[in-house]
């Protein structure tokens, strides 16, 4: 007798949807075929889309050291509310940041008592700690996190050049990729600067102070240094399409390099900035409709490898001061497979099977947690339930603070249950985990 049996759902495979029954034993999927026999649980998925599990490369869950701003009991709560079981931790906003294996193992400590979605970590690249990412990696981290511009916290500076060029060699030697946060220092900072020393601070100058330009000229000096070292590469949170179209050209010349944007590059424009305030400001900003159109244009034709939310909440005070000085971050983490089925494959024809690849499948295999992302036998079995047609409106979410763009908003894609390893960690709007997660390491 198999443990679980998923019955009649339209499952959401990389070959197409295909209406079939799903056994899970010891957390794997065991079986897929048209009619499987007895289990000890049933799951009946009549009418509902099962899809793999959200795999959500881009987090700061901040956890140990700012757990006031959000922690992964929070955090992967609200995840897997949105349909989520496994989630990738960027080095800041914890403190200490994970920028070596000693602090690699305490947050994997922290986490694996916290979190009830699987986790993997990325570690950091930073100025100094070169000879550090070796260890980093052994320990199973999936990659190493650098920011081209200050990341908003003293603790973890930005990477110079130089920085860049010797960590993307000893990245390379590793086998593991460097993701960049990429716009432009010296275009950023000097016009941050003459912002908060003028008069004008209103949301449009604030966005103006961090043009396309800074992230086009960032992102190919990135994949210029990736060419050089032949280092992995991956661009986050790619916010204009001209950025997207800099590292595709040098994806053409045979850079290996992944793009990444967010659901709020794809659901919002500058108008809606200046409508919902603070809660929809972060870096790279939210640009005008036809940057979004481009990267709609970009996500169903391929070019965009992988959607994350970049989930990076702050506390309500931290968000106030007005525009200019407010935290730069989104809480999205619970949205991020709702507006893809509302602005995606509702509203713009997006097949099932490419939701599944850039928010699960893509993002497993680009950072090697092989066992991630695909429902497929032999793969783990985190699947997340959904009701494609039934509207749900985001009226609270579970992460530790309320504010998000996404308040108030109406989806077509309720998530009705999220399993993580064969165990239904999140049912008609309650969550019912009782184990916690694991650390998931890069298999290199
Ligand atoms: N430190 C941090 O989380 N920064 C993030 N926030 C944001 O808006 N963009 C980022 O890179
Ligand atoms: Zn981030």
């Amino acid at each position: 007798m198999h443990d679980v049996v998923i019955r009649g759902g339209l499952l959401v495979t990389p070959d197409g949807v295909l209406q079939a029954d799903l056994t899970i034993e010891d957390g794997r999927i065991q079986a897929i075929a048209p009619e499987l026999g007895a289990s000890r649980e049933v799951i009946d998925a009549t009418g509902l889309h099962v899809f793999p599990g959200v795999v959500d490369a881009h987090v700061h869950f901040n956890e140990p050291g700012r757990t006031d701003w959000e922690g992964s009991g929070t955090g992967s709560r609200a995840l897997a509310a949105g349909g989520g079981t496994a989630f990738v931790d960027m080095p800041l906003n914890s403190t200490p940041c994970t920028v070596n294996a000693q602090e690699f193992a305490r947050k994997q400590t922290a986490l694996a008592a916290s979190s009830i979605t699987d986790f993997a970590l990325w570690g950091g690249l930073v100025p100094g700690n070169r000879d550090d990412l070796a260890a980093l990696a052994d320990a199973g981290a999936v990659g190493f996190k650098a920011f081209m511009a200050d990341s908003g916290l003293p603790e973890f500076p930005r990477a110079d050049d130089l920085t860049l060029f010797e960590g993307m060699t000893e990245a390379a030697r590793l086998g593991l990729p460097v993701a960049v946060h990429a716009e432009s220092q010296e275009i950023t900072a000097a016009l941050s600067a003459r912002l908060l020393s003028g008069d004008g601070c209103g949301v449009r100058d604030v966005l103006a102070s961090r043009p396309v330009i800074a992230e086009v000229e960032a992102i190919a000096r990135a994949t210029l240094l990736a060419s050089e070292t032949g280092a992995r590469l991956h661009i986050v949170h790619v916010s204009s399409g001209r950025g997207v179209a800099v590292a595709a050209e040098a994806r053409a010349r045979g850079v290996d390099v992944t793009i990444e944007t967010c659901p709020h590059y794809l659901c919002f424009t500058t108008e809606d900035v200046e409508r919902i305030g603070v809660a929809a400001k972060c870096a790279p900003p939210i640009r005008d409709a036809s940057e979004r159109d481009a990267l709609w244009r970009a996500v169903l034709d391929g070019t965009i490898d992988l959607i994350g939310s970049d989930h990076s909440p702050a506390p309500p005070e931290r968000k106030r001061g007005g525009f200019a000085r407010a935290w730069g971050g989104i809480a999205g983490v619970q949205a991020t497979l709702a507006v893809l089925l509302e602005c995606g494959h509702h509203a713009r024809g997006l097949p099932l099977t490419r939701v599944a690849s850039l928010l699960a499948s893509r993002p497993a295999a680009r950072f090697g947690l092989s066992r991630k992302g695909t429902v497929a036998v032999g793969m783990d079995a985190d699947l997340a339930l959904v009701a494609l047609h039934e509207t749900h409106v985001f009226d609270q979410f579970l992460h530790r603070h309320p504010m998000s763009p996404y308040l108030g908003m109406s989806c077509r894609g309720a998530v009705t249950l999220t399993i993580r390893r064969g165990e239904t960690i999140f049912a008609d709007g309650t969550i019912t985990a009782r184990t916690r997660g694991k650390l998931v390491t890069c298999t290199r």
